[in-house]
């Protein structure tokens, strides 16, 4: 029988990952619209097909993992899937957030282009604190609140959502949770938590190669799946 030693995985950190997307875009390869597309296609690409009635509840954070969350709302619902979105920093986009809170979305990025095209193409948020009043039933909950950009404590970010999923258990709901590239809640680089209780996904799907943080992951029993954006190798 053929012996193979463990598998060798090249692990990418958050700085040479910026570097790799800036180099894709300064040699024309793709702008950081395309990228954040095949992202959001990625990860539409890994939610299973569930039968309905099914909820996408996906969560948009200010930067540019809330912009992927904002593409794979629009892909969802272009599946049939009742989405609802909640997306705290974006009132400037969606005045029915109602007054700013301390978190803010940047004008003019790449995930603000792509906030704008849900909502152009009918799409609503809703505040954080309204997860609460989702009802218990099949539930896909899709973390974008924060990926490789995360660097400071974000227990605020996340408390409303174990307040929800806290009810949701109670009521028996089926719950999946996948998260966009970064598990809310952990340091990309060293894998340490920035948060008291991380967001725990049952899926993490990552773009071009694993970072640091995925080996931790993966041996804590996390699966993580590498989607190419066309980065190269
Ligand atoms: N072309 C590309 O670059 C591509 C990028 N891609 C995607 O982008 C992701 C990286 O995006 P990113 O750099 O915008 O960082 P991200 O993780 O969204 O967070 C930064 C934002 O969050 C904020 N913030 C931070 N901590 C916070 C806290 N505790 N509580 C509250 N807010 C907090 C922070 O605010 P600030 O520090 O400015 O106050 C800033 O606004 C990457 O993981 C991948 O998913 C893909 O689409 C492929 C192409
Ligand atoms: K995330």
């Amino acid at each position: 029988m053929k012996r193979t030693g463990p598998e060798v995985v090249q692990l990418v950190t958050s700085a040479q990952m910026r570097a790799i997307e800036n180099a894709a875009m300064a040699a024309g390869q793709a702008t950081g619209l395309q990228l954040m597309e095949r992202a959001g296609e990625a990860v539409a690409e890994a939610v299973p097909d569930w039968p309905a009635p099914r909820l996408a509840a996906i969560l948009c954070g200010p930067g540019n993992n809330g912009g992927d969350g904002f593409v794979v709302a629009r892909l969802l619902a272009a599946r049939g899937w009742q989405v609802q979105v909640f997306a705290p920093g974006w009132e400037a986009v969606f005045p029915e957030l109602g007054p700013p809170g301390p978190v803010r979305a940047r004008q003019g990025t790449d995930a603000c282009t792509n906030a704008r095209r849900w909502r152009d193409e009918g799409g609503s948020c809703r505040p954080l604190a309204a997860l609460a009043e989702v009802e218990a039933g099949r539930i896909l909950v899709v973390d974008a609140l924060l990926g490789i950009g995360q660097t400071r404590p974000c227990d605020a970010l996340l408390e409303p959502y174990w307040r929800a999923r806290a009810r949701w258990d109670r009521a028996g709901a089926e719950v999946r949770t996948l998260s966009v590239d970064v598990p809310t809640g952990f340091d990309c680089d060293s894998g340490a938590a920035l948060a008291r209780r991380p967001f725990e996904a049952d899926l993490v799907v990552t773009f071009h190669s694993e970072k640091p943080v995925h080996a931790h992951l993966r041996a804590a029993g996390v699966a993580v799946r590498v989607a190419d954006i066309g980065l190269g190798s």
